[in-house]
């Protein structure tokens, strides 16, 4: 089953009635696990147009992508075609749990290697203009070096994807090239972001990473338009602010990517464990707490967490694992995280551990899930408000913290459990044990999960037929296939 989104397709015809495209869609994601997932969601909501879909990457890449995708199965799609490309062997450490910065340094080696896929891209680039009316490349916003020889293909466009919030590009595109926008007025800038505390990017990327951006912005120019994994009914003021900033260029909001119907799988043996324990819990009265693919936590911080959790009284679900390595098939050196002395005996039939693989989404989509702690990764995000899940909001790096504040402060359905000003200090158990109960079982809580709910159904309406995301993806498909 694809990702349809709800829409209806005629499998001779594509949407909208469009004739079966003689277009080809390239995407080239960055190869790390947001990234991977939401490009591989988009590519079958662009499948579901009857548009064939060319999804590159490294084998270990696309293999991930694939095993890891919840919500419907990729390899069912026989019109997206896997290019499975080989790049020299990289360095991939383990995640350093100690480090002053959060920031997963030890993926940089794997994403200095993308470099080799230039050639390859562009050799199918070439070789799909020959029987193509136009070749659409879509290319993570970190991977412009990749695809940059799509400006000599006569027939080929490319766009870019930013895999996180229009709040975030926006602001990081002012504080790094603010020059270029100039044309604001303060008043509009404070009219927007009113009373906003706009958390710095301090501690937020390696100098490593911010030179691998500034390298990659460089081929920017050469896009047709931006596509964002966003809804104009959570991000409309900050979209608008991308359409002024950038007017040559076409963007389209067209998120939720993720799917927004999840259906409960019957088969015992296909169901995650966790399951079995999550059906028999009351309505919105578990906590599900996971820090994504990039983050990992020190030990003192996971012993606090444990004891947090474990004074809060209150159910959970908890994902600790540390952050993937570059070849997450790669097993060495994986550390095996330890917890409190007789911990999980206190939390038994309270609280589960799961140390593997979590099926997230199903897990937010299910009916027991009431609380989500989260670092507010835009996958995490968006999959959380989709579901009509509030977050408890504990930012590690990246674009996080002002997500952490998309969500607490403008959207108002999470609330704070760190503040990006206390990045460098330990959440201790107590600040732990306060942030579940006032999420879970206060009033306070209970006002922030109707908002949620509320904003969950109509981000479900927005990606539903007619919806506001769904005419946009028609917009762009149309655009495309024009
Ligand atoms: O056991 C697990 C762990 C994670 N996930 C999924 O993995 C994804 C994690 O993505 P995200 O929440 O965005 O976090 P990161 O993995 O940390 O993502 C990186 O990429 C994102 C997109 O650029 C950024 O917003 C983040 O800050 C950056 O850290 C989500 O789809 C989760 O559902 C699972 O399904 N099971």
């Amino acid at each position: 089953m694809a990702p349809t989104n709800q829409r209806t397709v005629d499998q001779n015809h594509g949407l909208n009635g469009f004739p079966q495209s003689q277009i080809a869609v390239v995407i080239v994601p960055l190869p790390a696990q947001g990234h991977l997932n939401q490009l591989l969601h988009l590519s079958g909501l662009i499948t579901a147009c009857n548009i064939p879909v060319h999804y590159v990457g490294t084998t270990t890449n696309n293999r991930q992508a694939i095993l890891r995708i919840h919500g419907w199965d990729p390899k069912s799609i026989s019109n997206i075609r896997f290019h499975n490309f080989k790049i020299p062997p990289f360095h991939s450490p383990p995640p350093s749990f100690n480090s002053y910065t959060k920031f997963p340094s030890h993926l940089q080696p794997s994403f200095d290697a993308c470099s080799h896929l230039r050639r390859p891209v562009a050799g199918l680039l070439h070789s799909l203009s020959l029987t193509s009316k136009r070749v659409i490349v879509i290319h993570d916003s970190l991977m412009s070096s990749v695809v940059q020889d799509v400006v000599n293909i006569s027939n080929g466009e490319s766009y870019i994807f930013h895999s996180v919030s229009a709040f975030t590009v926006f602001l990081y595109v002012w504080d790094t090239m603010g020059e270029h926008l100039k044309h604001f007025e303060a008043s509009i800038m404070s009219m927007i972001f009113k009373g906003l505390q706009i958390p710095s990017l301090e501690g937020c990327f390696t100098n490593d990473f911010m030179d691998f951006m500034s390298a990659q912005y460089k081929f920017h120019k050469f896009s047709s338009g931006y596509l964002y994994n966003t809804s104009r009914t959570i991000e409309s003021p900050y979209i608008e602010l991308r359409e002024k900033s950038e007017p040559n260029k076409k963007h389209w909001a067209i998120g939720p990517f993720n799917p927004i119907n999840i259906e409960k799988k019957s088969a015992k043996k296909s169901r995650h464990p966790c399951f079995e324990w999550l059906d028999e819990q009351e309505p919105k009265s578990v906590i599900y707490v996971s820090f994504g693919t990039t983050s990992t936590l020190e030990d003192a911080q996971i012993k606090e967490l444990a004891n947090g959790l474990e004074q809060s009284k209150q159910k959970f679900i908890w994902v600790l694992r540390d952050a993937d390595k570059g070849d997450v098939f790669n097993a060495d050196q994986v550390r095996k995280v330890e917890l409190p002395n007789g911990f999980e005996e206190k939390v038994e039939g309270r609280g589960l551990i799961v140390r593997d693989w979590a099926p997230q989404l199903e897990i937010l989509s299910h009916n027991s899930t009431g609380g989500f702690m989260s670092h507010c990764g835009w996958n995490s995000s968006m999959e959380s408000i989709t579901m009509g899940v509030p977050i408890a909001t504990w930012p590690m790096h990246s674009d996080q913290p002002r997500n952490a504040v998309l969500i607490t402060k403008v959207l108002k359905v999470g609330l704070v459990v760190k503040d990006w000003e206390h990045r460098d200090q330990l959440v201790k158990s107590s600040v732990v044990e306060n942030a579940v109960k006032r999420l879970m079982v206060s009033k306070e809580g209970c006002e922030i999960r109707k908002k949620a709910t509320d904003l969950g159904n109509a981000m479900r309406k927005t990606a539903e037929e007619g919806g506001v995301s769904c005419l946009e993806l028609d917009s762009f498909i149309e655009y495309i296939s024009r």
